[in-house]
This record gives C-alpha cells, structure tokens and sequence, in this order.
C-alpha cells in the first residue's frame, strides 16, 4: 500500500499513552501520508513489508516522540525570561511584568518580539502553544501571524485587564476590552490557518470586572473558544481576590460568569479547595500544573496527587516567564521535582510522579485540556503528524547510553537533556524546525 509522499519513520517511538506500561517501541515504524495524518503503526518489518514511502530511519539514541503541548505561557514576558526571579507574584507584576508588557504597544518591538518567542519555543519542540498576549489586540494578532507563518499549532489569547490596582497604566475599559477581544479573535480566524486559534484569556479575576468576565464568559460560549485564567497561585492573590469578591470562592467567580467550560484551562491551581477539583472534574476543566514558575516565584507546590484522585485533568505549562525555561521538558522535570517534594513532606513512598506521567501531562493531558486530543497529543493512528526527533546522544555521551531500553532512553532523555537534543519537530506533517 503507497501513496506519494508518504514518510515511514522507522526506530525506537514513543507510542505508548498509559504511564503504567512501556511509552516507547523499539524497532517501530509510523507512516505519515503527505496530509500529516499518521495511517499506520506497527512491527518495523510488518509496516516496511506493506507500506511504501520514503524510509526515515532514526539513529541508535534517537527517539521519534509527540510533540510538546505548552499549555500556558506568556509571550509578551520572553524579554524577561530568566531574570527577576526574586519576587512574589504581586510584586513580580508590580516591577518586572506589567512594565514590559507595556512596551507591546509599539508595534515594531511586538512583531520582533514575537517573532522570536515562536522561534525559541519551536525549537524546543513545542508543537502546540497556549499563549497568553498583552492586552493590545495588534500585539495578538501579531503572535498569531507568527504562529501561522512559522507552523506552529498555537492559541492566542488577547489577554484582558480593565482594573488594576497593580500598574494602573496597563489597562483597558471595558466595552474597548470586549471590542478588542471580539476584533482579534475574527482577525486571527480571518489568517485561515485551522491550525492557530483564538483563545478567551481573562488575566485573572483580580484584574478583570463581573461585567468584564460575563462578556467574555457570553463570547466564549457564542464563538466557541477555549478559555485560559490564572487562580490560586498566591496567598497575596488569593487574599487580594477576597478583598475584590468577598462572598465567592475563586473558581466560583469565573463560574459565575460562564468562564468554567469544558476547554477551560486553570493555570496554577495550587490551593485550591477539595469542593473547587471537584467542580473542575464535574465541569471538564483543566488545571495546568507550571511547577518552574511556582519555584521561581515562591508560589507554592502543588500537589498533582489530589488533583489526579479528584479525577482532575493535569496538562503542563512552562509559565514563562514566571517560568525560567521555555522548554516543556524542563516543566517535566519539575513536575516530577514538585511532585518528589510533596512526597518527602507527606511521608509517602509510592505516589510521586514519574517521568511517564510528566511526560504525559506535557504532551496528551495537554491535547485533553483543549478537547484535542482526537487530533494530536501522541502517536497514534488517525492523529496529526506532531511530532520530535529528539537525538538524546547529542545531550550525553553515547556510551552512558549503550544499554538503555527505549523507556530509559526517554527517562534520560526527560532528566538529562538539553536543547542540543531537539533536531526535528513536526507539526501536522510539516517540519518546522530542524537543527
Ligand atoms: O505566574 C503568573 N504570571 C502572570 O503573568 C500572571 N498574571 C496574573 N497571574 C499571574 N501569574
Ligand atoms: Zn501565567
């Protein structure tokens, strides 16, 4: 069976989707057909046998594995990344962030600026990215662009602020906040580009009205699109959030005004309580676990374990830059770092976090988060071609490697490598970065 332009990528592939057995495949094979759709899986021998198409086959410590779905990080804080790790939230806003993101208004700094913000994540192998903007509808819009003219899978969020007590010149008014957000959203569907999508993005409720969230609760629900918000990140947040709503728990203000669907996306959730997971579960939402961000800003650890019992879906994001690395693979490490420290202050032994479910918080639990995981978030058949070719020998040296099965050369892959290692990266098919 051939049709041309079909890929056979053959060699160890991660195609496994339960953390409790074996991700990765030695001697595999998937077949990509030139639409970017995988149609077939299976024994090296038996696809070589029965498919034709250009043989890729991948070197001893390669890996051919989904690619990664950062599922909240801002676009507008890449200036800053990797500096200013030495305040707490509030105060990081005050005097580091909303001082740059400020800056997007100027057209020319936000297309240079988002330009390399695709540039940089892409090459870390983040195929799907959910983007947090400024508040400036041509900065969204700009993000967007790039996203489309640099392939990647991407959700742009014109991000929404009409009251801040913490920078009260980085703020829009209302009505001009729902105009705007309306107006990017049909430019940014007007790119036709199915794979870059508009996505609600309400900063979080400290800096947004109850008429704020309700417009945006309406247009979300009427244009359906996903929704991304910040919530209990903070002890200062959380209590600045009570002083401005003082007869709702934090997930019921967003609930309030229709912001809690089944594509919302909850960055942080730390402390939240058991009655809000188990809202979150009820309604489908996710929490987005941004462990580098919650060390970096002394936010606190959260706990993935009473999410995970609360049946709770947990998708993966870098935060930056909150977060200090733009790479998911580092937010896998320090998932499974968060999820070590929780263990050693409870006392437990069995319940931590291991790299299989890092790895799957950062690639399908992310696909769940946005109810696309029909189409991409692992390798298997039916699915869009997401994907890395990830060289772990160009991180170590190969003869620590010689005898690793194909799960420990993921693990070492997840603990040890570095950027160096990313040398193929795929989305729907369609290299978009190599190296
Ligand atoms: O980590 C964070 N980064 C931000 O930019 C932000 N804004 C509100 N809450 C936030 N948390
Ligand atoms: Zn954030």
């Amino acid at each position: 069976m051939a049709s041309e332009g079909d890929k056979i990528f053959v060699g160890k592939i991660v195609v496994g989707t339960d953390p409790a057995g074996e991700l990765t495949k030695n001697d595999w094979a998937v077949v990509v057909d030139s639409h970017g759709i995988i149609n077939a899986s299976g024994n090296k021998d038996e696809i070589v046998a029965r498919y034709d198409g250009e043989i890729i086959k991948l070197g001893p410590y390669s890996l051919l594995m989904p690619g990664f779905i950062d599922a909240h990080l801002h676009a507008p804080q890449f200036g800053n990344i990797g500096a200013h790790q030495d305040l707490p939230l509030l105060d990081w806003l005050t005097t580091y962030t909303f001082p740059l993101e400020s800056k997007f208004a100027d057209k020319n700094f936000s297309e240079k600026m988002n330009a390399a913000v695709v540039r940089s994540t892409l090459s870390r192998g983040t195929t799907t990215a959910c983007y947090f903007g400024t508040i400036y509808k041509d900065d969204a819009l700009a993000l967007a662009i790039q996203c489309s003219e640099q392939g990647q899978r991407a959700y742009v969020g014109k991000c929404n602020i009409d009251s801040n007590p913490l920078a009260t010149y980085y703020l829009e008014k209302t009505a001009e906040s729902v105009v705007d957000t309306a107006w990017a959203a049909r430019e940014i569907r007007g790119l036709g580009n199915s794979l870059v999508e508009p996505i609600i993005t309400p900063r979080f409720a400290v800096s947004c009205s109850p008429s704020l969230m309700e417009s945006l609760g309406k247009m979300a629900k009427e244009e359906n699109m996903a929704i991304q918000t910040h919530i209990s990140e903070n002890e200062g947040e959380i209590q600045l959030m009570k002083e401005l709503f003082p007869n709702d728990g934090y997930l019921d203000v967003y609930d309030k005004y229709g912001l809690v669907s089944d594509r919302c996306l909850l960055a942080h959730s730390i402390y939240l309580t058991d009655a809000e997971r188990k809202k979150m579960s009820e309604k489908g939402a996710s929490i987005v676990h941004c462990p580098d961000s919650n060390f970096a800003l002394m936010s606190g650890v959260l706990d993935h374990k009473v999410a995970d019992d609360a049946n709770v879906n947990i998708a993966l994001g870098t935060d930056v830059s909150g977060g200090t690395s733009a790479s998911m693979v580092d937010a896998m490490r320090y998932a499974e770092l968060s999820s070590k420290i929780n263990t050693i202050k409870n006392k437990q032994t069995t319940s931590y976090l291991n790299f299989k479910k890092a790895f799957i918080f950062g690639t399908l639990n992310g696909a769940k988060a946005l109810k696309i995981d029909d189409q991409v978030g692992s390798l298997e058949v039916g699915k869009e071609f997401d994907a890395v070719i990830a060289d772990v020998g160009a991180s170590l040296e190969t003869a620590f490697l010689e005898n690793d099965s194909p799960d420990e050369l993921l693990e070492r892959f997840i603990h040890c490598a570095d950027p160096r290692s990313i040398k193929n990266v795929f989305v729907r098919g369609k290299e978009v970065f190599s190296s």
